[in-house]
């Protein structure tokens, strides 16, 4: 042990390591010593952040080894999805994780901004073969001789994109590109499909492996007859392995396969992953690791291996604060209910059953729920087919994952008329966890789809309404969207104008239409009565199905001098923008303003310091449309003076 000069205790292993050559100089028992000091730095400092826990706990020693074999930064590691990236960034200079993910501190991701070692930022799985394809291309017509190394996951290899980069990174026999194959088994849950089946017959290979080399030691040494049955058990695993172990999957693509290799023995990860380099083209290591190993109660937890925590109590792993009932939890009772009533609907999940609330519906109708693995993609058109055929899927994503399925709602599912209801979780502002995160698109893009019917509802009674709507709907796509996190108290109408709720009117002449989308009607409901204590009449909308724009809608605005709407989406291109062309395209001449989030990726911070950052508090948008009204009443008064 060094001793640090400026401290009293002795430098721990991890504090001495700086960058990745000082993993280089230590031995076998001194790199065992760190590995166990990381997983202790998890768990305390994960434990009082949140963060992705288990995960990274399964990384430890393979990260370790692949700072030890590859010389980052000129030789590029690029982590899929990037949750797993926390030891990759305590191993290149940065160990202070106080404000993990919060605003001004380190990102939960790879960050460039952060670290030249960083290369990946987007937290959308399975894209890091296809830039790894991407980066050794570069480096073979530049002439750089480096490898270039791609860290996924079991479950990231199950979206269509890595295989897409597979197909193309087979075709290139002369670049160095080495994938490591991180596989503990799960996403969330166990990962699913044949690929999965296949990478555990690979990790039962590993078992025989464990036999063959007991084999070795004991049955040739004793001879002819042991000599005998060690030939029968190596012929044994030699068929075995041609049977059942698909190392074929990747070999027959042209991609070699070293493994697979206990991903907790540094030694043997490095081992192998000095051989991969060595073969100068396509290679994968397969890794097997375990999700939350070292710490039990992430070992034990049997939905998902603190696959992502809140602050916890690290000597139980259970939570400090119990989270409240939320939107999830809410759609998760209601699609029960609608299922007991609709033997027709079905229900699939790319590789999220449980954050997305479908667990009890799996749990009651486990025949009527499909979980396609990371594959969103897939799911969209498969629904497509379920609807053609008779069926009322209902595909529950997080909002910010079905922009990758953008091109299958718009030409398999709208195009084709087929009665799909997708529901969004975490749309909005979610915050944390950075720019790829926030549920922000989804409006913008559903917006150009034809037919496409979109609700946001604003409260637990408006959220089981439009989702019975929803599913009653076999012509059209139906999309719900609501924020991450509990709900909102009930925002009862106090009328209604045709499909509009009103809720709330202030002042004799209102001169105000406020436009709530979703939870924002709250908000909404905050801005009229800020307008209402300047003097400034106005009336609250919601109006719950809020694409197409509704006459309903366009009717009330007509009645008001101005048009306020906010959104927990983009503010440009969203519901306001879709109620200002409705209003031109009709020769209604209101004037609207919008207010949303900015067109921009977001720096992670909590949603509320998002929300007063993006001046979406109500008094914000209350002053801006006080002032908006004043410059109306000039205009007004300037017109009537030219007369
Ligand atoms: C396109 C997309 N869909 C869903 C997710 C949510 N998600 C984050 S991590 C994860 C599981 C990843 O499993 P795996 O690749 O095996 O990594 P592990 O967590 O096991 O290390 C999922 C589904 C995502 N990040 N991207
Ligand atoms: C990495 C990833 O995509 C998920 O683990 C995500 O971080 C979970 O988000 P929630 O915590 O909002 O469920
Ligand atoms: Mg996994």
């Amino acid at each position: 042990m060094l001793r640090n000069r400026d401290k009293r205790e002795p430098m721990s292993y991890l504090e001495r390591v700086r960058r990745p050559a000082d993993l280089r100089r230590m031995g076998a028992g001194e790199l065992e010593v760190l590995a166990k000091e990381i997983r202790e730095f998890l768990v305390t400092s994960i434990s009082r952040t949140g963060g992705h826990l288990g995960p990274n706990l399964g990384v430890v020693e393979l990260t370790i080894a692949l700072h030890r074999v590859f010389d980052s930064p000129s030789e590029h590691i690029v982590f899929d999805t990037g949750h797993q990236s926390y030891v990759h960034k305590l191993l290149t200079g940065r160990q202070d994780f106080s404000h993990l993910r919060k605003r001004g501190g380190m990102s939960g991701y790879p960050s460039r901004v952060e670290s030249d070692h960083d290369v990946v930022e987007n937290s959308h799985a399975s894209t890091a073969l296809s830039w790894a394809d991407g980066i050794a291309r570069a480096n073979q017509l530049r002439g750089l001789d480096r490898s270039v190394v791609a860290v996924v996951g079991d479950g990231a290899l199950t979206g269509g994109m890595a295989w897409e980069a597979l197909n193309n990174i087979a075709e290139g026999q002369d670049r160095s590109l080495v994938i490591v194959v991180n596989d503990n088994g799960r996403s969330y849950a166990p990962t699913i499909g044949g690929l999965a089946r296949n990478l555990d017959a690979l990790r039962t290979m590993r078992s025989y492996e464990k036999v063959l080399d007991w084999g070795k030691r004991t049955l040739q040494g004793s001879g002819p007859p042991g000599r005998l049955a060690f030939e029968a058990l190596h012929g044994m695993k030699k068929g075995i392995k041609d049977v059942v172990a698909p190392q074929g999957i990747f070999e027959g693509l042209g991609i070699k396969y070293v493994g697979p290799v206990d991903g907790h023995d540094v030694d043997a990860v490095e081992t192998a992953l000095a051989r991969a380099k060595g073969f100068g083209g396509p290679v994968i290591v397969h890794a097997i690791t375990e999700k939350g190993r070292g710490y039990t109660p992430a070992e034990t937890d049997v939905v998902d291996r603190f696959h992502a925590v809140g602050v916890i109590h690290p000597e139980t792993g259970l939570p400090v604060a119990q989270s409240g009932f939320g939107w999830t939890a809410v759609f998760a009772e209601e699609i029960v209910e609608i299922g007991r009533r609709r033997s027709d609907v079905v229900a699939l999940t790319a590789a999220m059953l449980a954050p997305v609330g479908l667990a009890p519906f799996a749990e009651e109708f486990p025949e009527r729920v499909v979980d396609v693995g990371i594959a969103e993609q897939h799911a969209t058109t498969s629904a497509a087919g379920m609807a053609f055929a008779g069926l009322h899927p209902v595909v529950a994503l997080y909002s910010t994952f079905l922009n990758r399925a953008f091109d299958q709602v718009l030409m398999d599912v709208a195009l084709h008329r087929a009665g799909v209801t997708f529901v969004l979780d975490r749309a909005g502002l979610t915050g944390d966890d950075g720019a790829s995160h926030n549920g922000m698109w989804d409006i913008a893009l559903l917006r150009t789809v034809p037919g496409l019917r979109l609700a946001a509802p604003r409260d637990e009674q408006t959220l089981r309404a439009a989702l019975s709507e929803a599913v009653a709907v076999e012509d059209a796509p139906t999309v719900l969207r609501y924020p991450k996190g509990t709900l909102p108290e009930p925002l009862p109408a106090v009328a209604r104008q045709g499909s509009v709720d009103v809720l709330a009117r202030h002042g004799g002449v209102p001169r105000v239409l406020v436009v709530g989308v979703g939870p924002m009607a709250h908000t909404a409901v905050e801005v009229a009565k800020a307008l209402d204590a300047q003097g400034i009449g106005s009336t609250v909308a919601d109006p719950r199905w809020i694409l197409p724009v509704s006459a309903d809608l366009l009717g009330l605005a007509e009645q008001h001098d101005l048009v306020v709407t906010v959104e927990d989406g983009l503010a440009t291109n969203g519901v306001g923008s879709a109620v200002r062309d409705a209003l031109a395209q009709t020769g209604r001449d209101v004037p609207v303003r919008c207010h949303g989030i900015p067109h921009a990726f977001l720096e992670h911070a909590s949603r509320a310091q998002l929300v007063e950052a993006f001046a979406l508090r109500g008094q914000d948008i209350a002053r801006e449309t006080a002032s908006a009204v004043a410059t109306l009443a000039d205009i007004t008064t300037t017109e009537h003076q030219a007369g």
